[in-house]
């Protein structure tokens, strides 16, 4: 099937720069902003001040507050926050249109249920074929056009390939694989182990801790996502070690950021003060810890970062904790 128009459900940073891959790779776009300014502003001066700032959008992205406008659409992407998932596709869910596939593209894990967002999907419209699209790719270079690659999982290879065809443009190359659940629990992982790289860089612990911490917060996905059911191979890929590396290492990173502010000493409150952009390893991190204990994974660097965000132990104490471990076999 060749798809037209794309909807696109959360005009945050992410939401904004996916409305433009779609518009550069040749779709009609309907954008849909929960916030009365951001439709005022995307409209009037074809920015989107409040999330994407500095980036001039393309007149085939047109901008609109309404979930129903969507239902034209054919291919649908899904970029709301992680914990605004399940109540945002309830209320798109009427007006989804027959067949069209749904693409989610946030990172993380709700809390309270502690479902994937392919889960939460298959619970809210569950007749739509679904899709992942995850990956190291900030909004901000994804908006200029720089060069990304991301993966782009869906188990029904045929659509899984349409899907890609659709979207890829010569800044942004999908690749293609069939296990959502690996694609899935990278992106929501690198997030709490950004936090924790943020956490070390603004401790000054130097770059061996950080390389350490980036190998071993590795193998803690690898272990969630084996054990949920996905493949190794798929979280060794852009979409789990690509973005890991992406959002460990740069403090454009909102995670990693956050996790820079909490090691130079300021208190959550502080760091998250005033902000309007969402930090998922912070919303994340006690559902992580919650599903990591509940299938018997191992996940002390994420244990311990949903420790400290929770309030429950200091960054002296944590960094402590997890130096004073007992040694054992690398590969365990
Ligand atoms: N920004 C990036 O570079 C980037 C890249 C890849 C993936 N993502 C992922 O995309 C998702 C969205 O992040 P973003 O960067 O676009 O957001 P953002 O931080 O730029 O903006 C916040 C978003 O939250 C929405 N929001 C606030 N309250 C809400 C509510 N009650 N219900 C529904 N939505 C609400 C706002 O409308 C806005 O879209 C996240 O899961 C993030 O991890 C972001
Ligand atoms: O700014 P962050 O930390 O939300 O990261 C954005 C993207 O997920 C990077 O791939």
């Amino acid at each position: 099937m060749a798809y037209r128009t794309a909807g696109v459900i959360g005009a945050g940073a992410w939401g904004t720069a996916l409305a433009l891959v779609c518009a550069r790779a040749g779709l009609d776009v309907i954008l849909q902003a929960r916030e009365p300014e951001v439709v005022e502003s995307v409209t009037n001066r074809r920015i989107n001040e409040a999330f994407l700032p500095g980036v001039v959008l393309d007149d085939r992205i047109s901008v609109t507050s309404e979930l129903g406008a969507l239902g034209v659409c054919d291919l649908v992407l899904a970029v709301p926050p992680a914990q605004y998932m399940r109540a945002t596709l309830d209320a798109y869910a009427p007006h989804h249109r027959q067949g069209a596939p749904i693409i989610l593209c946030s990172k993380g894990i709700e809390r309270g249920s502690l479902k994937l967002m392919t889960e939460v999907l298959a619970e809210t419209i569950p007749d739509a074929p679904a899709a992942v699209l995850s990956g190291p790719s900030f909004a901000a270079d994804v908006s200029k056009g720089l060069p990304t690659a991301v993966t782009l999982a869906c188990e029904d290879a045929g659509l899984g390939e349409a899907l890609m065809e659709t979207l890829s443009g010569p800044g942004f190359r999908p690749y293609l694989a069939t296990d959502l659940i690996g694609a899935e629990v990278g992106g929501a992982i690198k997030n709490v182990l950004a936090i924790a790289c943020g956490i070390s860089e603004g401790r000054g612990l130097g770059r061996s801790a950080h390389a350490a911490l980036i190998t071993r917060g590795f193998a803690e996905m690898t272990r969630l996502g084996t054990a949920l059911g996905g493949e190794a191979a798929t979280v060794a890929g852009l979409c789990g070690l690509g973005d890991l590396v992406l959002t460990c290492s740069s403090p454009q990173s909102r995670n990693m950021s956050l996790g820079l502010a909490l090691g130079q000493g300021q208190t959550i409150q502080q760091a998250l003060a005033g902000k309007r952009s969402v930090a998922e390893g912070y919303e994340s991190a006690p559902a992580v810890r919650e599903l990591a204990r509940k299938v018997g994974v191992e996940m002390p660097i994420c244990e311990a970062t949903a420790a400290l965000l929770a309030g429950e132990t200091t960054v002296d104490a944590m960094i402590e904790a997890l130096l004073s471990r007992p040694l054992k076999a690398e590969r365990e």
